[in-house]
């Protein structure tokens, strides 16, 4: 597996400010990685560490074995901001050939560019258009494809869905998956339950500190979980369901809400599950396979 990103003891304060303490983590080229944590957690001072904006405090931070902001790195690892806008008064085709044009390519070779990260994000239709003109989802994929040009190996994504509607944050969900063979995508978001299904990796940071680097899994092999998620309260759940076969653990966490950790055997345990509810009399709301992203965080750190 190649090592994409290195960082060591990575302290980064603001004058008196500490916004990221002793940061230690490994990203390998490969699955999405999601940045989760609340307001001020330290997110974008990563995002800024990585991009060179901003240089540690102290600590080692590597980037395909160069410091960031080298110019080594000049085209490999490209970054969405959050509020990234497109120019209202020319088309996306333009605005994505002047800036293939910043990264030194002629102009038809930056219009050829263009055209394919354009062709990419699905918007081979659009490309004389301008922003104003397109849907909140498709101005998103084009400053997506914007962040593309050159087939840099890292793309950092920050809240790439804020301000979108359900079906078109899923859009642009689908959209990152998709693009996941082209580069190694670093999202990073508030919401850590709609970057579950696409990340392979979280770093979750808390005040600075990063509480949780792992990889995002369905547990050790014969290791399962089903979160069960009841109508309303009913007693004894966390009893019932503990008597169930092969049920290693039940996790209350939250109200009305059952992290179930089970051993894999031959029977659906699911339907097994399904049964108690019925023979309990229990209304079910909702039943995921898997083990919420929220979950494991909350599992490590309580
Ligand atoms: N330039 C700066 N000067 C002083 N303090 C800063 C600066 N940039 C960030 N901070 C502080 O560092 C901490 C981490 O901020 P950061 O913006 O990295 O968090 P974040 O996780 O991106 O938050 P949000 O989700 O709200 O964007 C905060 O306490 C913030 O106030």
């Amino acid at each position: 597996m190649r090592t994409l990103i290195k960082a060591q003891s990575v302290t980064k304060y603001f004058g008196s400010k500490l916004a990221l303490s002793n940061v230690n983590f490994e990203i390998n080229k490969g699955a999405p990685v999601a940045l989760v944590g609340p307001n001020g957690a330290g997110k974008t001072t990563l995002f800024s560490l990585l991009c060179g904006y901003v240089f540690p405090s102290s600590g080692e931070l590597n980037i395909m074995h160069q410091q960031p902001g080298n110019a080594h790195l000049f085209g490999k690892l490209s970054a969405l901001p959050q509020d990234a806008q497109l120019d209202p008064g020319f088309s996306i085709i333009h605005q994505l050939t002047f800036y293939a044009q910043l990264q030194g390519l002629t102009k038809s070779r930056a219009k050829q560019e263009s055209n394919r990260v354009l062709e990419l994000v699905g918007l081979s239709d659009a490309v004389d258009q301008r922003p104003n003109d397109l849907s909140h989802g498709m101005r998103k994929r084009a400053t997506i494809a914007q962040a593309l040009i050159g087939a840099p190996q890292i793309v950092l994504l920050d809240e790439a869905t804020a301000g979108l509607d359900p079906v078109h944050a899923r859009e642009i969900r689908e959209l990152i998956s998709t693009l996941s063979n082209e580069a190694t995508f670093i999202l990073s978001s508030h919401d850590l339950s709609e970057l579950e299904r696409l990340c392979g990796q979280i770093l979750h940071l808390d005040q600075g500190k990063l509480t949780e680097h792992s990889a995002l899994s369905q547990g050790t092999s014969n290791q399962c979980f089903v979160t069960l998620r009841l109508a309303q309260k009913y007693e004894d759940v966390e009893k019932i369901l503990f008597a169930l076969a092969g049920v290693r653990n039940v996790h209350n966490s939250q109200a009305k809400e059952y992290v179930i950790e089970y051993e894999k055997s031959g029977e659906a345990f699911d339907i097994q599950l399904l049964q108690c509810c019925h023979q309990q009399g229990w209304q079910y709301q909702q039943l995921v396979n898997g083990n919420t992203l929220e979950n494991q965080i909350f599992h490590k750190q309580h």
